[in-house]
């Protein structure tokens, strides 16, 4: 297996799979030698050209930036074969892209994955090309399983995956910033607001995840009538928080989409 591109997702990747496999035959393509070395001496890795890279494994991920995925692509078609797998992480970048610019056969899977990964709680949806079937989409799910969970998706919906779940961490970061700041403007110590506020979230997705109660009825719960709560959620939507989301999340999906005709940063 190869990764090629190990900047912040594609070392999320690599911590993931090298929980279930060993180091020894994954090979990463890194254009920053400081990185490469880095790497090496963190997880053992075999840092390679790209080009060999692609040669010497059956399953190859790209995890460059969307406006890198064409000129590396170009430089290691002529090393790429018919039955090799390629799975692709970049945002934006359409399985037709990738198809056109390799040899006829090479299977192509896209794939919208999420930082969590980095802890093993990733969250990650993946959508087959034309060359793919059930045997490679299993591949690629097995591989993602081991940063967190993987769904399936038809393609035209990874737009919309990746402002909700690519993008996903950046607005609950945001939001955490968001109100640890709220609580030094309040008169908590800055290490005892940023304690409060972790934990808050981390219970929070825990009680979601664990009761499956749809959202509204865990918000309702915390909201006792003429209550504390109640005051503070009418100031969220006098600012119109919900809509903000939803405005958001149609800008992330259309940038996403710009992303795929190309359109520079
Ligand atoms: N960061 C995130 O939360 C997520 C990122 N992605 C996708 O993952 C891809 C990578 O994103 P990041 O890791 O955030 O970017 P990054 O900039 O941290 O990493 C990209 C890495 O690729 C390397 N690189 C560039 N050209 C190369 C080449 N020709 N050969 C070998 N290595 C090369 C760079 O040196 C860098 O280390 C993007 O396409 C992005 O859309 C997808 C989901 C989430
Ligand atoms: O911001 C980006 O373009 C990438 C894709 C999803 C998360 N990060």
């Amino acid at each position: 297996m190869a990764i090629l591109g190990a900047g912040v997702m594609g070392e999320a990747l690599l911590a993931g799979i090298l929980q279930a496999r060993p180091a020894s035959g994954l090979l990463v393509g890194e254009k920053r030698a400081d990185r490469a070395a880095e790497l090496t001496e963190r997880y053992g890795v075999e840092v390679v050209g790209n080009a060999e890279a692609v040669k010497r494994a059956g399953t190859v991920l790209l995890v460059v930036k969307p406006q890198d995925v064409g000129p590396l692509l170009d430089e290691v078609a002529a090393s790429a074969r018919q039955g090799q797998l390629f799975v692709s992480l970049a945002a934006g970048i359409t399985t037709a892209f990738i198809e056109a610019r390799l040899p006829d056969g090479v299977a192509v899977v896209r794939a919208m994955p999420n930082t969590p990964a980095l802890v093993g709680e990733g969250m990650a949806a993946i959508s087959p090309g034309t060359h793919s079937g059930e045997e490679q989409l299993s591949e690629a799910e097995e591989l993602l399983r081991s940063t967190g969970r993987v769904v399936r998706v038809a393609e035209k919906q990874q737009d919309a995956v990746t402002a909700i779940s690519g993008s996903g961490p950046a607005y609950v970061f945001y939001v955490v910033e968001a109100m640890i700041e709220a609580g030094v403007h309040l008169g908590l110590p800055r290490p005892t607001a940023t304690e409060l506020v972790v934990q808050t979230l981390s219970g929070s997705a825990k009680l979601l995840r664990e009761t499956g109660e749809h959202p509204t009825v865990l918000r309702e719960r915390v909201t006792s009538p003429g209550g504390t709560t109640a005051a503070a959620l009418r100031r969220l939507d006098d600012g119109k928080v919900r809509a903000d989301f939803l405005a958001a999340a149609e800008a992330a999906r259309d940038r996403s989409r710009a992303l795929s005709s190309g359109e520079p940063a």
